[in-house]
């Protein structure tokens, strides 16, 4: 059996050598004559799966090392019996830790104590709850809106219009989907913009297509919007340097690189495709996945926010990644291919010795280990 793989997957090397040929290449330049006389394409999302790349070949398994799967053209594969998968929640963290991380800067950036504030969570699946959880724990009250979530489970949620009236800060984590009741292709337009009450500060870490750029920066200038922090793009790898200039943070399409969720993002990919072939490696996972070189947080206050936002910043400096995309926007796709992948908040421990209860609670609830309380 042949694979053809995305040659920027870590953890792979040597694992799928043992039941298929492998031959590996950059995602984006996978093409048709490649698959000629391959059964599998392992990819990320810079593989575009559909019609054009896949007509005409033996191809009868995808498995895609991302949660995101708009790569993978559904309709097609399932005309043509090509059976796919993705990695749900893989990355869940790491996105949390980018949107805690960008909030708390935000914060701090605008004088705003999170007391009190509203976040508005649009698309509450793996990402979208672990912020909401988080968030609750650092004192934001927090506004749900997940229609096809609502229809099957009734609950908590609320309508877009109260997340536009109510929220302080709206993220978004939905897919990316073309059509259908829910579609959320630039579903963040000027009307969505126009129907905003509380100046918020948006930020975007689900797909670029799902905003507007032209209608964010038109909602900055108009100062509908306080700010925004923006993690995908329209057209990656291209940017809109303009958008750029005018945004809080900018980081290039990074929010869900860390170390413990491209290990996940691999692991499901090789369990589905062991799965598909019957490989018997079902539960397979890296057998050595980076830990931090310095693991020990010591908080050196008991003032919540401060001491949050220091303990985070020692795990993760978003405004570095920001900084990255700020000097070469141009270096998109490559600051992505050389990037240090970070560790998640799990993999730190905190020193609770001199933490009050109420804050042992809260980072716990960010999701760091506390130790010795
Ligand atoms: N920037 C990054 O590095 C990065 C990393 C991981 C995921 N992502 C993106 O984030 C998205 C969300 O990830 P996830 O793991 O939480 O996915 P998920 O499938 O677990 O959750 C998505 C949620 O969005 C809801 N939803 C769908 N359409 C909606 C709509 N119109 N309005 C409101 N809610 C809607 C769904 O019901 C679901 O609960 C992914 O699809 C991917 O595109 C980006
Ligand atoms: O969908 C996802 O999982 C993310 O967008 C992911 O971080 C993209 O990762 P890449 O395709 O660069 O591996």
């Amino acid at each position: 059996m042949k694979i053809v793989i995305d040659d920027k997957i870590p953890f792979l090397e040597g694992i799928l050598e043992n039941y298929f040929e492998v031959v590996y290449k950059p995602g984006k330049f996978i093409c048709r004559t490649d698959l000629q006389d391959a059964d599998a394409l392992l990819v990320r999302t810079r593989t575009q799966c559909n019609g054009l790349l896949l007509n005409g070949t033996p191809v009868k398994c995808i498995a895609t090392a991302t949660i995101g799967h708009d790569h993978i053209d559904a309709a097609y594969c399932k005309k043509a019996g090509i059976k796919w998968s993705n990695a749900p929640g893989c990355n869940a963290w790491a996105v949390q830790q980018y949107v805690i991380a960008s909030i708390l800067e935000m914060a701090q950036k605008y004088s705003m104590s999170l007391n009190n504030l509203t976040l508005g969570i649009v698309g509450a699946g793996h990402v979208g709850s672990k912020i909401a959880e988080t968030a609750l724990a650092l004192g934001l009250n927090v506004l749900v809106n997940d229609p096809p979530r609502a229809l099957k489970e009734g609950g908590d949620f609320v309508s877009l219009e109260t997340i536009q009236a109510e929220s302080d800060f709206i993220s978004f984590h939905v897919p990316l989907t073309l059509e259908g009741d829910y579609k959320t292709i630039q579903m963040v337009d000027d009307h969505f913009f126009a129907r905003l009450k509380k100046m918020p500060i948006i930020i975007n870490s689900s797909r670029g297509e799902v905003m507007s750029g032209d209608a964010l920066k038109r909602a900055l200038i108009s100062r509908v919007i306080r700010g925004a922090v923006v993690d995908v793009w329209e057209n990656e790898p291209t940017v809109d340097v303009e958008l750029l200039r005018m945004v809080d943070i900018a980081t290039p399409h990074i929010a869900g690189y860390s170390v413990e969720g491209k290990a996940k993002g691999t692991a499901y990919a090789v369990q589905a495709l062991s799965r598909h072939f019957g490989l018997g490696i079902d539960n397979w996972y890296p057998s050595s996945v980076p830990s931090p070189r310095n693991s020990i947080i010591e908080p050196k206050n008991n003032v919540p926010h401060k001491t949050i936002l220091e303990a985070v910043r020692s795990t993760y400096r978003v405004m570095i990644d920001d900084n990255g995309l700020r000097s070469n926007p141009r270096n998109f796709e490559k600051l992505r291919t050389d990037y240090n992948f970070r560790n998640e908040f799990s993999s730190f421990q905190v020193d609770g010795s001199n933490l009050d209860a109420k804050l042992v609670k809260r980072f716990q609830k960010v999701g760091f280990i506390v130790t010795g309380y």
